[in-house]
């Protein structure tokens, strides 16, 4: 792994309903993320907070995509800060916010890269569009547009799409009717709890880094809900029987030792919810197993 890192906050929570979502990056970093970094020797380069743009009341819901220009306006910021990072040839690392944060993401990161792959470590599979979503909340959209699929607004704002066979999805217990056709309709690997179960993590990450051998790089995207609420009480949509520390730390270590991981997002912590901010510091302890952290 490159020992630069980019880090940057994503005080977004226009893509949700919740308030609270936009104080994650500040938890993230109140319980240490920078100190851990730097503990292992890297070389941290703070960009700050991206400017979130206000929600308005009469963009509440349109077309089913609540706070649509705002988050499309938002995105583009995060997409150019990304570009200098990965110009930068710095790890680029992002703190959210809401899940939305992905579409500005990895329209920056997809664009440098031939062959991305995606891990989506989450309670949800984040594939609706806009006629699918029971809810017109774009933080359940992300990876549907990184597809190509959803509003234009949404989708033009990266240039390159994800391909269906780079994607898998991790910790997966909430999907939406819609969800489960496209990812049926496109294969996407999806090992849900039940695989997670039956298989073990160490035997779910092992699959995961084979189906994803053939891209150039991989991004983290960890969603703090795909950890059971329980453990990761401070998130906005709670999902019983989620992955545990444990298991998410293994599969952080073992990520950090493949050393394929090129850039990681840590999104939807919401410190109102959570518990004495434990569910920033379950971040920070996994996002420092990523970077190689290790006992002896
Ligand atoms: N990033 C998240 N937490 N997404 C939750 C999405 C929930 C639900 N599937 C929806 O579309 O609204
Ligand atoms: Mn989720
Ligand atoms: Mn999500």
């Amino acid at each position: 792994m490159m020992k630069k890192v980019s880090l940057l906050g994503v005080p977004m929570d226009l893509g949700q309903a919740r308030r609270g979502v936009d104080m994650g990056p500040s938890a993230m970093r109140y319980a240490g993320v920078i100190e851990r970094l730097e503990k292992l020797g890297y070389d941290v380069r703070d960009y700050g907070n991206v400017v979130v743009d206000e929600r308005s009341i009469e963009e509440a819901s349109h077309e089913n995509l609540k706070n649509l220009s705002a988050v499309v306006n938002t995105s583009i910021r995060i997409r150019e800060t990304v570009q200098q990072m990965i110009d930068d040839e710095a790890f680029p690392l992002l703190l959210g916010g809401d899940h939305s944060m992905s579409i500005g993401t990895l329209a920056a990161i997809t664009a440098r890269h031939e062959n991305l792959g995606v891990i989506w470590y989450d309670a949800h599979g984040d594939l609706n569009i806009p006629s699918t979503s029971p809810t017109g909340n774009i933080h359940g959209m992300p990876l549907a547009v990184n597809l190509g699929l959803g509003h234009e607004l949404l989708t033009n704002i990266g240039a390159k799409k994800l391909k269906p066979e780079n994607i898998v999805l991790i910790g997966s217990r909430d999907l939406d009717e819609g969800e489960r056709v496209l990812i049926k309709e496109l294969g996407i690997k999806v090992f849900t709890m039940h695989e997670v179960d039956m298989l073990g993590m160490a035997t779910v990450m092992e699959q995961t880094l084979q189906h994803l051998a053939h891209t150039d790089g991989i991004h983290l995207s960890l969603d703090l809900d795909g950890l059971d609420p329980m453990e990761c009480p401070g998130v906005g949509t709670p999902v019983l029987g989620g992955l545990t520390y444990r298991e998410s730390h293994l599969a952080m270590e073992l990520l950090a030792a493949s050393g394929r991981v090129t850039s990681a997002e840590f999104v939807e912590v919401n410190p109102i919810l959570d518990e004495r901010n434990k569910t920033a510091q379950v971040a920070v302890a996994l996002i420092a197993s990523l970077f190689g952290d290790q006992l002896l």
